[in-house]
């Protein structure tokens, strides 16, 4: 078995481990073993994620003698949908299920998030375990529990809290990404940096290439240390009464765009996060509580990666700003008809407020959207 280190998601009565390693796949019937019973597991994925690993993660369950199923659903965020959830479902229960029966996650993010679903739905809740193979589901997806599809009204509106079993993170599955999926998945890491850990972003500021280029020490530093924020947090408020909510760092405003756009894969959910937390620096900036030069310095990051950092990047769209405005009404941190706001007073100093002004944002929001 290939070198692994393991962090522990601490939970009153569901805590479990995250195993990060290079070259973890051929070995999950290993990692999945104490989990899965006679009834066996389910193994959703997608379609791309089907033709390089299902065989490999097939393979290694029949190697432990863990009788298994798949069920594969078309790639992209499309699938995070009340169609394809019942598809899913009516699939699973005809293979004749039981209670124990274990569902693995094999996919990005749009299949953690459907995957978690169906487990939390199916006769109730069943089991499941995450094996992430995007690095957005690696770093940020696969780990605290939430799960869900996308309605007509907003992102992830109908969902679940249930936490995986495991969470299983071979870094080597990275190497077949796409490098706009690979970059992506960077939004999220460099929203660890900014929330609370400026010397993450520091680091990011210097090893990014690495990060994306090649599956390295690097690249296992940034997932290692992405998870190990991310399962604090969860650790600490895991229903997001609180801190989680910073979690949703730019959030707000790019499932926004991701809604307008009605999930067509046009932006990323980490694009639309990338442009999202530029706008909440630069109206934060605006509003005299951060300072300008860290909105340039993270715009000048997120650009040399690659990543977009304005919504008129996204080609060929007129976006309407009271329509934006509308969707954020939907957004999850409502609370008495009010956003509580992920905001910042500068690189690594993300909190939480509903001391919003409005003016200041519908700018913010604008210069994003305009083409300059
Ligand atoms: N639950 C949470 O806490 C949480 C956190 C962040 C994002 N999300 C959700 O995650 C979703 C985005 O996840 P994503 O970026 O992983 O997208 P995704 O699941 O659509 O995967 C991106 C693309 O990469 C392909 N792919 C996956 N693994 C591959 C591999 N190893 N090699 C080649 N191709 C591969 C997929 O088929 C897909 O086309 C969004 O719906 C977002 O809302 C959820
Ligand atoms: O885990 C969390 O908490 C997050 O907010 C992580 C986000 O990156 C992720 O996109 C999440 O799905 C957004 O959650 P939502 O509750 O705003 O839909
Ligand atoms: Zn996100």
């Amino acid at each position: 078995m290939t070198r692994a280190e393991t962090l522990r998601v601490e939970l009153d009565d569901r805590s479990y481990d995250i195993v990060i390693g290079s070259g973890l796949l051929p070995d999950t019937g290993k990692y999945v073993a104490p989990f899965a019973r006679a009834a066996g597991v389910v193994i959703l994925t997608d379609s791309n994620v089907e033709k390089l690993h299902l065989l490999t993660v097939e393979a290694s369950l029949e190697a432990a003698g863990i009788p298994h199923r798949s069920v594969v659903v078309p790639a992209g965020e499309a699938s995070k949908s009340f169609a394809s959830f019942e598809s899913v479902v009516e699939q699973i229960l005809a293979f004749g299920i039981e209670r124990s029966t274990l569902i693995i996650a094999l996919g990005g993010g749009v299949i953690g998030d459907l995957g978690g679903y169906v487990a939390a739905s199916l006769l109730r809740g069943l089991d499941f375990v995450q094996i992430p193979t995007t690095l957005l589901s690696q770093v940020d997806s696969s780990v605290g529990g939430k799960t869900g599809i996308n309605s007509k009204s907003g992102k992830n509106l109908v969902g679940a809290f249930h936490q995986p079993r495991l969470v299983l993170a071979d870094t080597a599955v990275l190497d077949t990404l796409p490098k706009r999926e690979m970059l992506a998945g960077y939004a999220e890491v460099a929203k660890y940096g900014l929330i609370d850990e400026p010397d993450f972003f520091d680091w990011l500021e210097n090893n990014a290439e690495a990060v994306i280029a090649r599956d390295g020490a690097e690249r296992k530093h940034a997932v290692y240390r992405s998870c190990a924020a991310k399962a604090r947090v969860v650790s600490q408020d895991e229903r997001e009464s609180g801190k989680r909510a910073l979690l949703n760092l730019g959030h707000t405003f790019g499932h926004a765009f991701e809604a307008e756009l009605g999930y067509d894969g046009r932006l990323l959910h980490g694009e639309a996060v990338a442009i999202g937390m530029v706008i909440a620096h630069d109206v934060c900036a605006a509003m005299g509580m951060a300072p300008a030069q860290d909105t340039t310095r993270l715009m000048n990051h997120l650009q040399a990666v690659g990543l977009p950092v304005r919504a008129s990047q996204v080609s060929g769209v007129h976006w309407d700003i009271d329509r934006l405005i509308g969707h954020m009404s939907h957004d999850k941190k409502v609370r008495d008809g009010q956003i509580t706001f992920v905001m910042t007073r500068g690189i690594g100093k993300a909190f939480t407020s509903r001391e919003m002004d409005v003016g200041k944002m519908r700018a913010a929001i604008s210069r994003s959207c305009r083409a300059d």
